[in-house]
């Protein structure tokens, strides 16, 4: 894995896992978490994460962002990137106002004031709120919230983007816009995304390829191609069906661990 702190605008995005395994803790009480995960991720693509409770999938994600390191086995990632990850909480700054939220990747990385001026409207209009600039988080919606997160996850330039249950806690409504925003944004700059969730119809919504993991420890045991056409839309039949397969495979797999 790479350790470099500057984002290589250049780069494609491809993220690589081979023989990836986890293990928390030691002796007795160690637990394995993933098991030999290997995985490719094409630049560009969008792949979905879904398993039961407690399979791994929050685990993938830390070490793909480098917050943990691998108990064996490799993470590759292009030389100089550094993932973007986002969270169900938008963990934003209470006390900074929406720009200054955005402009904080910009600050650490040190680019000028002008310039981050001009990048902090881009991204906002990105996320279309640009006429919030000066509001300050609890004076927005939950869904205006992860709006302003993912601006600032863009703030960082980079082409891989790793999302953990982003629209959890949203309304469906919310939800719904805010995938056609995602997919939006994850089209126009060509980003790599993993997003882990537990809701097959949105894996089925948003996925070029969504991965089944298998519960404790975590393993792939089943993908699929999501071959609709884009736009899609979620309560579409296509994509019910798509849903629906996945569910069944969960279920099982769920069963086979009687949870
Ligand atoms: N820091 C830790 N110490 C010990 N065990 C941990 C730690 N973090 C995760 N685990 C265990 O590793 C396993 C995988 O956890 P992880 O959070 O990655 O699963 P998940 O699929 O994301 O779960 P969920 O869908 O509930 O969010 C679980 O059994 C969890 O209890």
């Amino acid at each position: 894995m790479t350790s470099t702190t500057t984002t290589a605008r250049s780069a494609t995005g491809s993220v690589a896992l081979r023989g990836v395994t986890k293990v928390y803790g030691q002796g007795e009480s160690a637990v394995l978490a993933l098991d030999g995960v290997s995985l490719d991720v094409a630049p560009g693509e969008f792949v979905c994460l879904v398993g039961a409770s407690g399979c791994g999938k929050s685990t993938l994600l830390n070490l793909v962002a480098g917050l943990d390191r691998a108990s064996g086995g490799r993470i590759e990632l292009e030389d100089g990137v550094n993932p973007g990850l986002m969270f169900q909480e938008p963990a934003l700054f209470p006390w900074l106002t929406v720009e200054g939220n955005v402009d904080m990747p910009l600050k650490l990385r040190g680019l000028p004031r002008a310039e981050r001026r001009a990048r902090v409207a881009e991204l906002l209009r990105t996320v279309h709120l640009a006429d919030f600039g000066r509001k300050r988080p609890h004076q927005l919606s939950g869904g205006m919230r992860q709006r302003v997160a993912l601006a600032r996850t863009l703030a960082l330039d980079t082409p891989v983007l790793l999302m953990d249950e982003p629209f959890g806690a949203l309304d469906a409504m919310t939800r719904d816009i805010l995938h056609d925003e995602l997919e939006r944004i994850w089209s126009e700059r060509r980003l790599t995304v993993l997003f882990v969730t537990h809701n097959v119809r949105e894996a089925a919504r948003l996925a070029d390829r969504i991965i089944l993991l298998s519960s404790r420890p975590g393993r792939i045991i089943w993908s699929t191609r999501v071959d609709v056409p884009r736009p899609r839309r979620i309560d579409s039949p296509e994509i019910a069906t798509i849903a629906a397969e996945v569910t069944d495979r969960l279920r099982t797999e769920v069963g086979r661990h009687g949870q």
